[in-house]
């Protein structure tokens, strides 16, 4: 028998009163795998893994972990998830050994296991010594380790962690990349999500990317990647007085412009393209004297993938009644607008 996927989300939908936060959702997530949700401010990512938890109700469609109806058996799939929120919502008057005690009786887990349990998390995370602090008194980098304490107290099969390195120095963010990529190596499947691009595609196999409620695709890094126009800029010797017909026949091509001694192309793929080129203008006898490929960025794929809809409202014009239909598609996301420079960064 196949085990079920650790997520399987079909056509799932939140409305806020006029506010759709979600519009329509499907995702699958393999067990095991360690998946990006992705995208800007309101898009979404909140309402979506608190529904998985438990702590928004869908409006309609279905959402299921590692099988169970999240609704239906609220208590499997809660027992299932460990969350580490982005807001610290942390009981601030306990220790945080006693709050890790709790949190994993509430859980079922025997008092006796459960002290262990606790030294053995904070451990994992870096903050044993500061066992019988209370949350108040730790630094912000220490909260944070906490919050993935918690979310790690009932050994999790599925650890979400909601924006886990916002506002954290490189140090910490780099040790809790360490220590999140153990978890998944351990077989721990994981939800990620993160306004930070340069985590995403250093630790995800694969990504969505969620833009005003709706999945605008689902990539790897590197295939997203892939999507993208390279430039490649050569510098000529002494150019041509009318530019040669060149990579005439090659799709991944989409314009080839000379300025004076600057001839520039833009194509997908440019890493294979260029040698090609050069190829071309040695034949055609033209001597390079510098060559220069600039990728896109996963951000710039990203930011052209997403709009800066700052209501929010995912309705896109077609917010009418509550149709179920499933048309959407990939096209919808070439929108003009784009992310403020720095509206994912914080
Ligand atoms: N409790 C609520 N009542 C009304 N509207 C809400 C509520 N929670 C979220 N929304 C709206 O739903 C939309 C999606 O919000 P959500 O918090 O899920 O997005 P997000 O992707 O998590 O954003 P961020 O990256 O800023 O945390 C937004 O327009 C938001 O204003």
């Amino acid at each position: 028998m196949s085990q079920p996927p650790a997520l399987d989300i079909e056509n799932l939908r939140k409305e806020y009163n006029d506010v759709t936060a979600l519009d329509g959702v499907s995702l699958t997530v393999p067990e095991g795998s360690f998946f990006g949700l992705l995208g800007p401010n309101g898009a979404g990512k909140t309402t979506f893994i608190n529904i998985l938890v438990g702590l928004v109700r869908k409006s309609g469609g279905t959402a299921r972990v590692f099988g169970h109806d999240v609704e239906d058996d609220y208590r499997e799939t809660r027992n299932a998830i460990g969350l580490a929120p982005q807001e610290f919502n942390v009981d601030r008057f306990f220790p945080i050994r006693e709050v890790l005690e709790h949190k994993a009786g509430y859980h079922g887990v025997p008092a006796s296991e459960a002290a262990d349990r606790a030294d053995e998390v904070l451990k994992q995370v870096g903050i044993y010594d500061k066992r019988d602090t209370r949350f108040d008194w730790l630094s912000g980098g220490m909260k944070r380790r906490f919050l993935l304490a918690r979310a790690l107290i009932t050994d999790p099969d599925l650890l979400i962690l909601d924006e886990p390195t916002a506002g954290v120095d490189v140090q910490l963010r780099r040790d809790l990349w360490e220590l999140v990529t153990k978890l998944n190596d351990q077989g721990k499947t994981i939800l990620l999500t993160t306004h930070y691009i340069e985590e995403a595609e250093r630790l995800c196999d694969e990504v969505a990317i969620l833009d005003s409620g709706q999945v605008r695709t689902v990539a790897t890094p590197a295939e997203l990647k892939d999507r993208g126009t390279d430039r490649i800029v050569v510098e000529l010797r002494s150019p041509p007085t009318t530019l040669p017909d060149l990579l005439a026949d090659d799709e991944r091509v989409e314009a080839v412009d000379l300025d004076g001694h600057q001839l520039t192309v833009t194509a997908r793929k440019g890493g294979l393209v260029a040698p090609q080129l050069v190829r071309e203008l040695d034949r055609e006898g033209i001597e390079i004297v510098d060559l220069e490929i600039t990728r896109t960025s996963l951000e710039e794929i990203f930011v052209e993938m997403t709009s800066s809809d700052e209501t929010g409202n995912a309705g896109d014009g077609d917010d009418a009644a509550d149709s179920d239909d499933d048309t959407e598609d990939d096209d919808r996301s070439r929108h003009e607008q784009q992310v403020a420079p720095d509206g994912g960064q914080q």
